[in-house]
């Protein structure tokens, strides 16, 4: 099977590129490499376009011939999408409809998207959500999130695409082989946050601790990256069977709070972190726990690399590899 990833040199798309190398898939991988690393695409052929020159996206699908496309390339900073609206809606809009209309031009019909729990915005239940809770980002990333999960349904609608869309909680962690793993600079997620304030020893920022929930500090659901790499190689064998549109969470219905993924962290490296109260963070909602259930019946999915021990050790075992290799972004992977 030939498949194109886009964001192929990023964080999450990485991993799936580890995953399908495993397996008798040619990969091209579609990236621009803002915020991904040439390290990351493992040896496979690199297109290095924007997805919002629209005349390459639509002669790179024409040429490839591709059987799908994993569509991971986005921008996804919260706090960015505020003051930069224009990157995220020209980036995750304009430029996820480039993508669309030329693999249609190119009749490649089936695609995997990356979407997040960030378009449920505020929850209005305490209970975790399935995916008929209603949809109300509370951001621009989430709306622009929502916008495209919108479009692609019309698309499957009309011109017979065939899609899954992935709502991520917060995907965490590192691949077991130590060849690839996070690194965003600058760096925003809790996880690498708070290893890299235990590396450096400097203060690890916690964004509010008056929150509604049993310790004060946010809850949220981590889902090891590899477990979201194994949903999208199911994703493609469910296609098969079920084509039109579906939209499944990714998680693993445990909420844990800030202060709680410290204390483990804490617990396995056997140190005591550096701690600041900081003013709450705009646009954290409280707690963002999923269902996972449509994902587990539908897709045959388990999530069962995700307790946090597990994410944080392997987590922690690539921020002492970036540590001891100094990786920078125009490094090549050895
Ligand atoms: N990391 C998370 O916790 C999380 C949670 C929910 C959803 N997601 C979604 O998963 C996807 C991957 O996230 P990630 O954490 O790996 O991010 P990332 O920034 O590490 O990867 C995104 C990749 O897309 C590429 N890219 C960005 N703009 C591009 C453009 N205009 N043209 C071509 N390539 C472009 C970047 O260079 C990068 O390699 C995104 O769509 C994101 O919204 C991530
Ligand atoms: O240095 C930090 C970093 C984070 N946090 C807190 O830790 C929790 C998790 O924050 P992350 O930045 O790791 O993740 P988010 O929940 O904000 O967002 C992630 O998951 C969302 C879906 O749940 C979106 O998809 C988004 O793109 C993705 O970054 C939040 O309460 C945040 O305030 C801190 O206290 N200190």
């Amino acid at each position: 099977m030939k498949v194109l990833v886009t964001g192929g040199a990023g964080y999450v798309g990485s991993h799936l590129v580890e995953l399908l190398k495993l397996s008798n898939f040619t990969i091209h991988i579609l990236d621009d490499l803002s915020t991904g690393h040439l390290w990351a695409c493992q040896d496979c052929p690199l297109i290095q376009v924007d997805l919002t020159n629209r005349a390459a996206v639509l002669s790179i699908l024409a040429e490839g011939k591709y059987d799908a496309v994993f569509h991971f390339a986005a921008k996804s900073i919260v706090s960015e999408s505020a003051t930069n609206p224009s990157i995220y809606y020209n980036t995750n809009v304009i430029g996820s409809i480039n993508l669309l209309d030329a693999m249609i031009n190119a009749g490649t019909r089936n695609l995997i998207f990356s979407s997040t729990a960030a378009v449920y915005g505020t929850p209005i239940t305490n209970e975790n959500i399935d995916e008929q809770h209603p949809t109300n980002p509370i951001n621009t990333y989430g709306r622009s999130k929502l916008m495209i999960e919108q479009i692609i349904k019309d698309y499957c609608d009309a011109y017979q695409l065939n899609s899954i869309v992935f709502r991520y909680f917060n995907a965490a962690g590192a691949s077991p082989s130590g060849k690839i793993g996070e690194l965003h600079s600058p760096e925003t997620h809790l996880i690498p946050n708070i290893l890299k304030s235990i590396r450096n020893e400097s203060p690890l920022s916690v964004f509010g601790d008056d929150y509604n929930t049993h310790d004060g500090t946010c809850i949220r659901d981590y889902i090891h990256v590899v477990d979201l790499a194994f949903a999208h190689k199911l994703a493609l064998q469910f296609l098969k069977k079920n084509p039109g549109f579906n939209a499944f969470n990714l998680g693993t219905e445990t909420g844990s709070s800030v202060m709680q993924v410290i204390n483990v962290c804490e617990k396995l490296l056997v140190v005591k972190a550096e701690i600041r109260i900081a003013d709450r963070r705009p646009g954290d909602p409280e707690r963002l726990v999923a269902t996972n259930q449509k994902a587990c019946s539908q897709l045959n999915w388990r999530p069962s690399n995700s307790s946090l021990e597990t994410i944080i050790n392997s987590a922690w075992r690539w921020e002492k590899l970036l540590k001891e290799t100094k990786m920078r972004k125009s490094d090549h992977f050895q």
